[in-house]
């Protein structure tokens, strides 16, 4: 709850005065003008039933009857247009830090939850806190002037009025044991539509798999289920919803029968005049709203609550006071481009000190590492299968966050967790390259200028390539770079790297895609610019034709570095 008060207030503060205005307007426009019309409709009774009404009444009220729906309408205008385009700039405030905390994620491993859950996240969370906050003048102006309203009534009968805290202390006690089932409901919504959409997600990333495995059937009932699981949460949500709703209108109904019972005694006594009867009738219907946005609060908060609750689950108990952060949404122009970084020194010495990491869980992964890489050099890391090359140079890059030991860099310590060396400090080809549907262009400079881009295509030898391009650099190349054979993908990702101009290369196995031919040519180039430049070399792979470059050759088994043979005279690389 705290934490749905902190971001209430950030919004809050963020607009005040937009936020104070159609708080301003809601209480004034739905609760005060109200509440005179009542008074003025009460003393027409009263002057009615004494036949004392006088011309000038009739007029008043009238055209009270005239304006009020005027000047209540012209409010709504005005708090419409306050918090309409509001609405959607808050959510998408909410949604940009949302990526955010996703691509500033510690690590570069995936983030613990399915792709379907986090859209989930950035879609349907993310606006529960905002609506709150637009539900919650309503409920203040439906609240403050029942108080109002019945200080007025308590005047006139004390009794009746009390009458009418009977539904208000049954509406609260309601929402209070309701409170965690709305809160079950919402989460469990929630989670089938995490499970529904994931699994969507899956089938359409990997719609090919499926059907050259022929498992569309499986998927397809895997899918079935998980929409009847889905729309079942969802039917209870709402279904409960509506049950919450028609218990408040039963409160506010008995409410009314038992005024009524308490007003109409009254009346036949003489202690109630038919104007006091109509203004209690009158600030009933306040009454009944506020119970009525009771139940929208109540839900509302715990709704919020939960919602908050995911978001902290996934990306850490500060995100949720980082998720009102606010600059620039860049909602009429696209962002500038940020400069590419430069280099900021060479790198003379990588150490790696008694490295290690282990998938949670598991007893796999690195253990007790420790080499260095001087400038301008070349390791290779050769191993068997699943011996922890991918996990070595993954740790050494930050990706994994929680290992232990130390990467040194250029004489300084590099933090964890998930410190990763990015460009110009390294760049990376991983073994499987990562492409969206851009074009090629945009593949290969992911935002960096292109002053290096021909080198880059010539090492990556795309250029003998570039005919078979309709567009040549400007061809778009699909869902993950479907267009591309899985050569080109890899080559791009060596471009990519190039263009970077890093001081370390880390290259994971890049003949998985490869022909020979093809890769021994490739590495001729790589060399070439790699020594020209004084560029240091971290390779993953088993071919000869790499280990022949190796100024250090380290093998790997079962996590551990079980042989190392550096090039001048064949002797041990040392141990840092
Ligand atoms: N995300 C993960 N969670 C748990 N275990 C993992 C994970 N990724 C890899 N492993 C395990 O860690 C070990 C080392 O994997 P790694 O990918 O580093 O091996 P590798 O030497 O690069 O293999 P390959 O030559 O097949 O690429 C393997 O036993 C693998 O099953």
């Amino acid at each position: 709850m705290r934490d749905v008060w902190v971001v209430l207030k950030a919004m809050f503060l963020y607009a005040p005065i937009r936020y104070g205005t159609v708080a301003f307007l809601r209480i004034v426009g739905y609760g005060g003008l109200g509440v005179l019309t009542g008074l003025l409709i009460k003393r027409f009774f009263d002057e009615a039933s004494a036949s004392r009404l006088t011309a000038s009444s009739v007029i008043g009220l009238a055209a009270l009857l005239l304006i009020v729906p005027l000047v209540q309408a012209f409010s709504y205008y005005l708090d419409l247009s306050l918090s309409y385009g509001w609405t959607e700039i808050i959510r998408a405030i909410f949604r940009r830090n949302l990526f955010r905390f996703a691509l500033e994620h510690p690590g570069a491993s995936p983030l613990p939850v399915s792709h379907g859950k986090l859209m989930n996240i950035i879609r349907t969370d993310a606006a529960v806190p905002e609506s709150l906050m637009w539900d919650l003048p309503y409920f203040l102006a439906y609240t403050l002037f029942s108080l109002c309203g019945l200080a007025v009534l308590g005047a006139i009968d004390a009794v009746t009025t009390a009458s009418l805290f009977v539904p208000m202390l049954l509406a609260v006690i309601a929402s209070q044991m309701l409170k965690r089932r709305i809160g079950y409901h919402y989460e469990r919504q929630q989670k089938t539509s995490d499970r529904f959409l994931g699994l969507l997600s899956d089938i359409l990333r990997h719609h090919e798999t499926i059907r050259i495995n022929s498992a569309s059937p499986a998927f397809l009932n895997r899918l079935a289920a998980a929409a009847e699981e889905r729309a079942t949460a969802g039917k209870r949500n709402t279904l409960f919803q509506a049950l919450l709703g028609s218990v408040y209108e039963y409160i506010v109904g008995a409410g009314i029968v038992l005024l009524l019972l308490l007003i109409s005694g009254n009346m036949r006594t003489g202690g109630v005049t038919v104007g006091s009867f109509t203004l209690f009738i009158f600030f009933l219907g306040y009454v009944s709203n506020a119970i009525r946005m009771m139940s929208t609060v109540t839900a509302g908060f715990k709704k919020a609550e939960s919602a908050l609750s995911r978001i902290a689950e996934l990306f850490g108990e500060e995100s949720v006071r980082k998720l009102t952060r606010h600059d620039s949404l860049y909602l009429d122009a696209a962002p500038p481009l940020t400069p590419a970084p430069t280099r900021s020194g060479r790198l003379e010495r990588m150490e790696l000190r008694r490295l290690g990491y282990r998938y949670p869980g598991t007893d796999r992964g690195i253990d007790d590492i420790g080499f260095s890489l001087p400038r301008a050099s070349i390791t290779v890391i050769t191993g068997p299968v699943g011996a922890g090359k991918t996990t070595l140079l993954r740790t050494v890059l930050g990706l994994l966050e929680g290992r232990t030991g130390d990467v040194v860099w250029h004489g300084s310590a590099l933090p964890d967790p998930g410190y990763a060396p990015v460009p110009p400090l390294a760049g990376y080809v991983p073994q499987i390259p990562s492409l969206y549907s851009g074009t090629l262009r945009d593949n290969l400079l992911l935002g960096y200028p292109d002053d290096s881009l021909e080198e880059a295509l010539h090492v990556s030898m795309l250029e003998d390539e570039m005919t078979l391009f309709p567009d040549g650099l400007d061809t778009r190349v699909g869902p993950n770079g479907a267009t591309l054979s899985g050569g080109q993908r890899q080559r791009l990702a060596i471009a990519r790297m190039i263009v970077r101009k890093a001081e370390l290369w880390v290259l994971d196995d890049i003949s998985s895609a490869l022909d020979a031919d093809t890769e021994i040519r490739l590495w001729q180039r790589i060399d070439k610019v790699r020594r020209r430049e004084g560029i240091t070399c971290l390779v993953v792979s088993n071919k000869p034709y790499v280990t022949a470059y190796a100024d250090q050759m380290l093998t790997l088994e079962d996590g551990k570095i079980v042989s190392s043979k550096s090039r001048s005279a064949d002797r041990p690389a040392s141990r840092a």
